[in-house]
């Protein structure tokens, strides 16, 4: 990590989607740099390994079994954070994905499933959060985006929909929630090799993508977690309602297809 130690000291970062992949590097990354974080997502074993890294560091972790697609755990995940450490400074929305699928194939649960979590899952954690960090006077949120958001992308129909939204939804936020000290901003990654990425992928089409990137190659979890880290420290303290782009340029290609046939 490039950032100067002690950066997030006395920080309390909330991150969901923190037992796996890009949010797990991201609370451990913050975690070395000084914060306490509250950490969510479905599977209780997987946060739990999280913690276990952060105490390690010497820093405080909470766990709480959240699913973001359900209202109620979330208020539950926000109070839960609040009672144990009395502010949350940052909340980084990390959660999400999808399953590729033609979109004339998708049943109508899946389409909701997808959107559940990438639009309202996220929606529920920044109101929740929202509402508590306007009351302190201060607050930063980090949105999850995917590079799909912009130029559609084939077999991704519900997710690229639903991040598209995200990006809608944190100018709007940031609109609403700056008065009160809380600006909102959202990274668009992709394709960074996290394993529920490689998981999704068909063998069939990782050489494809691969090719597809300019940089030749996938992105690492630290090279998308150390935007976020950016995004959460003070060195973006006039930034809000931005989209930071981390995809090695992929985009300039236009759309990515993920259907096989
Ligand atoms: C360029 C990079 C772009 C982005 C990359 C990344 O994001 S990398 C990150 C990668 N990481 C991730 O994506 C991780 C997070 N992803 C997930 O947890 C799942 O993809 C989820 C969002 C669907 C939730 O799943 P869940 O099991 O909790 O869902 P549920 O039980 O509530 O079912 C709801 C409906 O969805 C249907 N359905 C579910 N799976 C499939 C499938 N494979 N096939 C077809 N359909 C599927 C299921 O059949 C049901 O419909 P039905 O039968 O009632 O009509
Ligand atoms: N890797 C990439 O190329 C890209 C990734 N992204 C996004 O980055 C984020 C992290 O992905 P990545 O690390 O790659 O992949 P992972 O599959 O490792 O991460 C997804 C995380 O979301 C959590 N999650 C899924 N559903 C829910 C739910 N309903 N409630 C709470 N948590 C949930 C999972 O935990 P659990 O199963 O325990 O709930 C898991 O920790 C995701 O939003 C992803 O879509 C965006 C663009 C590109």
């Amino acid at each position: 990590m490039i950032f100067r130690d002690g950066l997030f000291q006395g920080s309390v970062i909330a991150i969901t989607g923190a037992g796996t992949g890009i949010g797990r590097t991201t609370a451990i990354a913050l975690a070395s740099l000084g914060a306490d974080v509250s950490l969510a997502g479905r599977h209780i074993g997987t946060l739990q390994e999280t913690a276990c890294k952060v105490e390690k560091l010497g820093r405080k972790a909470l766990v709480v079994p959240t699913n973001i697609r359900n209202p109620e755990e979330v208020n539950h995940f926000a109070e839960a954070t609040y009672q144990h450490y009395g502010k949350v400074d940052v909340l980084i929305n990390n959660a999400g994905g999808q399953f590729i699928q033609n979109s004339l194939n998708l049943s109508p649960n899946g389409w909701k499933a997808v959107v559940d979590l990438n639009l309202n899952g996220t929606f529920y954690c920044c109101q929740a959060f929202g509402r508590m960090m306007c009351q302190q006077g201060h607050g930063n949120i980090i949105n999850m985006s995917a590079v799909v958001f912009e130029t559609g992308s084939p077999g991704m129909a519900h997710s690229a929909a639903a991040r598209a939204a995200v990006v809608n939804l944190t100018k709007t936020l940031a609109l609403e929630l700056a008065p009160s000290g809380v600006r909102v901003n959202c990274i668009s990654p992709g394709p960074i090799a996290s394993e529920g990425f490689i998981h999704e992928l068909p063998s069939s089409q990782y050489d494809e993508t691969i090719q597809r990137i300019p940089l030749g190659r996938m992105g690492t979890l630290d090279e998308a977690a150390s935007v976020i880290v950016f995004l959460a420290s003070e060195a973006s303290s006039f930034m809000n309602g931005e989209v930071v782009i981390v995809d090695g340029g992929t985009r300039l290609r236009g759309a990515m297809s993920f259907l096989t046939d």
